[in-house]
């Protein structure tokens, strides 16, 4: 079995993209600038912020913090939206989600620069990312790509199963899986809550992507022997932090799988960092 270990595999994108920084800040490029929005207090959101403000700064691009309260109107994060819009020294504006209620997230999302889009949310990219055209992907779903491809995991002709049709994850990756640039080619099927056999499905997949948000959903009768699965969940329960599938009954079934935590998760932040300094060469008009 192999383990698709995310954490290993985010700090060689880290590094990567360190050394690129640095070698175009020799070269007198300006450093990219991530804007990293978070409205409220919600106890992950900050986590995963502080961790994206971080992974910034130890591959050497710029973030500027904005830190709203939960009781922000509509008008004041979309006024702070078209500022970052217009400045030159932002290449990116990462929105926190979810916004505290009352807050219209899609709006927000709407209004953010296509080209500063490092998420991948708006509608343009996600219709870039339909039609297979060069865009932001959305950072998670992008990330199991990079973790796949890394690991040499093939993809092309094989069944994959995604359990969950979320816009963030669900949808894009479903959308990668079945042609992404020179990967993919996999045969997809969606599943969600009113799929019927939605455990037959799923023991039938090659490649199972599990993005439901419930702790332990995805059994060993649901997998198939040599599958590689893709744990994308993050749920806190009462045992601690755990993803949504039950990986001790399934890691001796499998040829490979991804662990919660070490997985997806820290392959999100990479991607927000790729997707940045893409952002920043395709704002100076350097080649990538
Ligand atoms: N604007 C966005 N909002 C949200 C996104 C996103 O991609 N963009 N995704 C999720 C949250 N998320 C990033 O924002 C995220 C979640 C989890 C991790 C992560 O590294 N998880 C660790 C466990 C850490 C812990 O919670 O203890 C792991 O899996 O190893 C990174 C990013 C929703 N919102
Ligand atoms: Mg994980």
């Amino acid at each position: 079995m192999i383990l698709l270990d995310g954490k290993a595999t985010a700090a060689a994108i880290r590094s990567e993209l360190k050394d690129k920084v640095a070698a175009q800040e020799a070269r007198g490029i300006r450093t990219p600038g991530l804007a990293v929005i978070l409205v409220g207090e919600d106890p992950a959101s900050q986590v995963y912020v502080r961790n994206k403000e971080k992974a910034c700064e130890n591959v050497g691009i710029r973030s500027l913090a904005y830190r709203l309260p939960a009781d922000s109107t509509q008008d004041a994060v979309e006024g702070l939206i078209r500022e970052l819009n217009a400045r030159d020294d932002v290449d990116g504006i990462l929105l926190q989600l979810p916004l505290p209620k009352g807050l219209d997230s899609q709006a927000c999302l709407d209004l953010i620069a296509p080209d500063k889009d490092v998420d991948g949310f708006h509608p343009v990219n996600m219709g870039r990312l339909a039609l297979g055209l060069p865009g932001f992907a959305p950072c998670t779903p992008a990330g199991v790509i990079e973790l796949l491809r890394r690991h040499n995991v093939t993809t092309s002709g094989k069944r994959a199963v995604v359990i969950g049709r979320s816009n963030i994850v669900g949808k894009p990756m479903a959308m990668m899986l079945w042609g992404y640039g020179d990967f993919a080619n996999a045969t997809v099927t969606v599943c969600h809550s009113r799929t019927p056999e939605l455990a037959k499905l799923c023991a039938e997949a090659d490649i199972l992507v599990a993005a439901i948000g419930r702790p332990h959903f995805v059994t060993a009768d649901m997998v198939k022997d040599g599958a590689v699965v893709v744990d994308v969940g993050i749920n806190r329960t009462d045992d601690g932090l755990v993803g949504d599938c039950d990986f001790a009954a399934i890691k001796d079934k499998v040829s490979a799988i991804t662990p919660v935590p070490g997985g997806v998760g820290p392959m999100t932040i990479a991607m927000l960092l790729v997707n940045t300094v893409k952002a920043c060469e395709n704002h100076l008009g350097l080649a990538n």
